[in-house]
């Protein structure tokens, strides 16, 4: 019947073009299996699915929690909200986002609990939390990080391997005793009405790359999509069921000197009937430690050296610093927040490593 609500969201459509995922078995990556390892880190362009995760129990219980938390008062969830000097931990509230450079606003609402407040529960180091969610640190996040956070490790140490990077090399970059912008997030977008055309051309999330290093992202409805390189299309990720996405950022970017690409990626309307259901996702975003600086690892790796060297005659543009990964990401936080937009120009200063010319082309063949 059209327009019938019920509790059940349906499936994704079979009948749209997807993304073609590479589903990578995470079980096999940590009992060491060469051939997973080497899967893992061939095709780097491909958004991967990793099935096997071990975290299914964790990620449950948080989805739950973000539930309830979303389900405060506004009045309530406000007392937390992240404000617009930079904090990127507590509550979003929807519209405090810009999700283009035209200033539309955004349409996500965040819960972001700091892996270090978690690790460090019950003592605050960032900040402290509403009721209902600090009487769920020790259930639910501590549990949660501590997972989200060893499978990211393990596969960056991966990665690592790939690059040719002394051992260890990845696990200096990302101490979790160091204080750092490792978040654990719960992301809320309300239900769509609209044509179809519609509703896939408005980014509820606008398009970006993650800041740090790895995501661990975990979907149940649609609405995820990547841009892939050289394709000029937007493409659905499939979600299944108990499988993470596991998403590139900034910072792998930066240290590969560009071998590892951030995927881009946006949240639009979950596709046709599931437009209609309030969407949750949650995610692990582990990124370097504050104080690490964000330069390609020539020094440790001669495979990145080489494809530095390949790439740019000079090298000049491609070994320069970035800053810290704290200086990264304030910048790309506080240019996002809607208090800071001043126009198009403001907008691009939150930008990281995305190919952003591309952004902006399909933006324009959307509005056709
Ligand atoms: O909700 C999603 O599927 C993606 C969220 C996301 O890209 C982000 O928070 O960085
Ligand atoms: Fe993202």
């Amino acid at each position: 019947m059209p327009g019938l609500i019920t509790d059940m969201p349906p499936s994704f459509p079979e009948d749209i073009a997807t993304h073609p995922l590479l589903v990578i078995d995470y079980a096999l990556i940590q009992a060491g299996d060469a051939g997973e390892k080497d899967r893992f880190t061939s095709r780097l362009r491909l958004h991967r699915s990793l099935k096997n995760h071990g975290a299914e129990t964790e990620v449950d219980a948080l989805f739950q929690l973000g539930k309830e938390f979303m389900e405060l008062p506004l009045e309530q969830k406000m007392e937390y909200e992240e404000g617009d000097d930079g904090m990127q931990f507590g509550y979003k509230a929807a519209g405090h986002h810009t999700a283009d450079e035209r200033g539309t606003l955004d349409a996500t609402e965040f819960l972001d609990v700091a892996k270090d407040d978690v690790l460090a529960f019950p003592t605050p180091v960032h900040r402290t939390y509403p009721a209902l969610v600090a009487a769920a640190f020790p259930t639910v996040l501590v549990p949660f990080v501590h997972k989200s956070l060893a499978v990211n490790a393990a596969l960056l140490a991966v990665l690592g391997e790939k690059l040719g990077l002394p051992d260890g090399t990845m696990e200096r970059l990302h101490i979790p005793e160091e204080r750092s912008g490792c978040v654990a997030r719960v992301i809320k977008t309300p239900p769509q009405v609209g044509a179809a055309q519609v509703l896939e051309d408005q980014a509820l999330l606008g398009a970006h790359t993650d800041f740090g290093s790895l995501s661990f992202l975990h979907n149940r409805l649609g609405g995820l999509q990547v841009l892939a390189p050289a394709t000029e299309k937007w493409q659905y990720v499939r979600p299944l069921p108990g499988h993470a996405i596991c998403n590139v950022g900034d910072a792998l970017n930066i240290f590969s000197g560009g071998l590892i690409r951030s995927n881009m990626h946006r949240v639009v309307a979950p596709p046709k009937a599931q437009a209609a259901f309030e969407r949750y996702s949650l995610a692990f975003f582990t990124r370097p430690h504050d104080s690490v600086v964000l330069r390609p690892l020539i020094a440790e790796s001669v495979v990145v050296a080489q494809a530095i060297a390949e790439r740019h005659q000079d090298g000049t543009a491609a070994t320069q610093e970035k800053g810290t990964a704290g200086e990264w990401l304030l910048r790309r936080l506080k240019n996002l927040r809607t208090a800071h937009y001043h126009g198009a120009e403001s907008y691009r200063k939150h930008l990281g490593t995305e190919d952003y010319g591309r952004i902006v082309q399909t933006q324009t063949i959307g509005e056709m």
